[in-house]
């Protein structure tokens, strides 16, 4: 019998050591503590339904260098970072070591919920600690309750844009003792140097980013320049590292308030904080619609018909519908695991409105494509271009010519996807 208080951290989408509250506060509640990553991708039902397809080698390198970094800065206080094969082994972990408590993000997903449902009914001596370590607000701040979420963004914004948004924590300077279990078998860590472009997972690589990015002026230009289809300097290209925990969405609110103080605020700025938002509203309309994220009706309709045709599916996943926009978007994102909002917002439109597809095949494909894969970014947007979510305009169609008119005029960036681009990677 181990008489220590004994925790066990558990990371999924928070791979970072800064801003990390459940760290601070395992170093002040417990004696031994233990550190595991185990990520939503491996604590879904094997037999769900929704996960017929394999991740993107892009998105799996990002998390791979990801989780690397984290396990490189936990050995910094003598920590190892254990990877359990899947979540009977994690629960293993939490038994054969007399878990007392378990500190894990706050997640929306219904999946990830429910995988800590199932840990608090098999072990009910557990005490359970939760954070708020991926959102702008803690849950008690906001001025409504999740049955009274505002229905649309515009709503959401309004109620929540003057409410404070807390400093991010520094760096732990201590962890409680390791707990070692040498006699269990957990997957190697996957060590990779490989990355596509400026994307490299990990904290220090977002760090980085973060840095460089508001040391330029950029921010100044972001709303004239963040609807471009291409090119590493028109949007901030926050979001995988935000998506993984690697950023906190605190710590870019504060770097956009410390570059506004320095050099000025003006309407891109702003633009910044409210695209933040954008994404706030969707984490808390994931956590508040739980399973119906992901119903062909969306959050209140009646369930919808779409089509399922697998060719009409192939087509646009290949790039290959004869909308050259479109084609030219999803080429980008087989080779590189990222497309811009601008091109998001088009593919979607035409696999709902013009190949008349189930809007949840097209999600589903991001889920496993995206290398800033987000659960309620990403069915939220896909919920509000197919009119079945969050938007009280009933349906988001886009003029795919008039699109090209503005934003790929001379045909550039088409060209560069259609043909040289792809014929070089493809
Ligand atoms: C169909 C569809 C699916 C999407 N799936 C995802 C997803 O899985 N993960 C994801 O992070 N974003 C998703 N988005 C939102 C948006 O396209 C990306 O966040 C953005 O393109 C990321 O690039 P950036 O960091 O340069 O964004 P920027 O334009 O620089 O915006 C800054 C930050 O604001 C947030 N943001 C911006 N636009 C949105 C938005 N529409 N919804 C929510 N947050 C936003 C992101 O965190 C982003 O990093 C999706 C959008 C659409 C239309």
């Amino acid at each position: 019998m181990n008489d220590k208080k004994r925790g066990l951290i558990w990371f999924g989408n928070d791979c970072r050591i800064s801003d990390n509250n459940l760290l601070i506060r395992a170093n002040h509640e417990v004696e031994e503590l233990i550190c595991v990553y185990l990520p939503y991708s491996k604590i879904t039902n094997s037999e769900d339904e929704r996960t017929p397809v394999a991740r993107s080698e892009h998105l799996e390198r990002f998390e791979h260098k990801s989780v690397s970094n984290l396990a490189e800065s936990l050995s910094r206080y003598g920590h190892r970072l254990y990877t359990p094969h899947d979540f009977p082994q994690l629960c293993q972990i939490i038994d054969t070591l007399q878990i007392n408590t378990l500190y894990r993000a706050f997640h929306p997903g219904m999946y990830e919920q429910e995988a800590e449902k199932a840990i608090a009914q098999t072990f009910p001596q557990l005490t359970v600690c939760n954070a708020y370590t991926g959102s702008l607000f803690h849950q008690s701040q906001l001025p409504f309750t999740p049955e009274t979420l505002p229905a649309t963004f515009t709503q959401f914004r309004k109620r929540v844009e003057h409410l404070t948004i807390v400093e991010p924590l520094e760096q732990p300077v201590t962890l409680p003792a390791p707990i070692g279990i040498d006699c269990m078998s957990t997957e190697p860590i996957f060590m990779t140097e490989a990355t596509f472009g400026n994307f490299v997972g990990g904290e220090d690589a977002g760090q980085n980013h973060l840095s460089h990015y508001f040391s330029s002026q950029l921010p100044h230009s972001y709303k004239l320049v963040r609807n471009q289809l291409d090119g590493w300097d028109n949007s901030t290209k926050f979001s995988p590292w935000l998506a993984s925990g690697n950023l906190s969405a605190r710590q870019i609110w504060h770097s956009v308030i410390q570059f506004e103080r320095d050099h000025g605020a003006n309407d891109s700025s702003y633009w910044i904080k409210f695209e933040l938002l954008w994404r706030e509203f969707f984490h808390w309309y994931s956590a508040w619609h739980q399973e119906k994220l992901f119903h062909s009706g969306g959050i209140s309709k009646e369930p919808q018909l779409w089509d399922d045709d697998a060719a009409t599916l192939e087509a646009w996943i290949n790039g290959e519908t004869g909308f050259d926009i479109v084609d030219a978007c999803m080429r980008q994102l087989k080779n590189t695991g990222f497309m811009s909002n601008r091109g998001r917002q088009l593919v979607a439109s035409c696999l709902i409105h013009e190949l008349g597809l189930d809007w949840r095949l097209g999600a589903l494909y991001f889920e496993h494509n995206l290398i800033d894969y987000d659960v309620g970014s990403n069915w939220g947007n896909w919920q509000y271009i197919a009119g079945v979510g969050a938007d009280a305009k009933p349906v988001r169609r886009f003029d795919l010519d008039k699109q090209t008119q503005m934003y790929d005029p001379s045909r550039a960036f088409i060209n560069r996807w259609l043909d040289k681009e792809w014929q070089k990677c493809g």
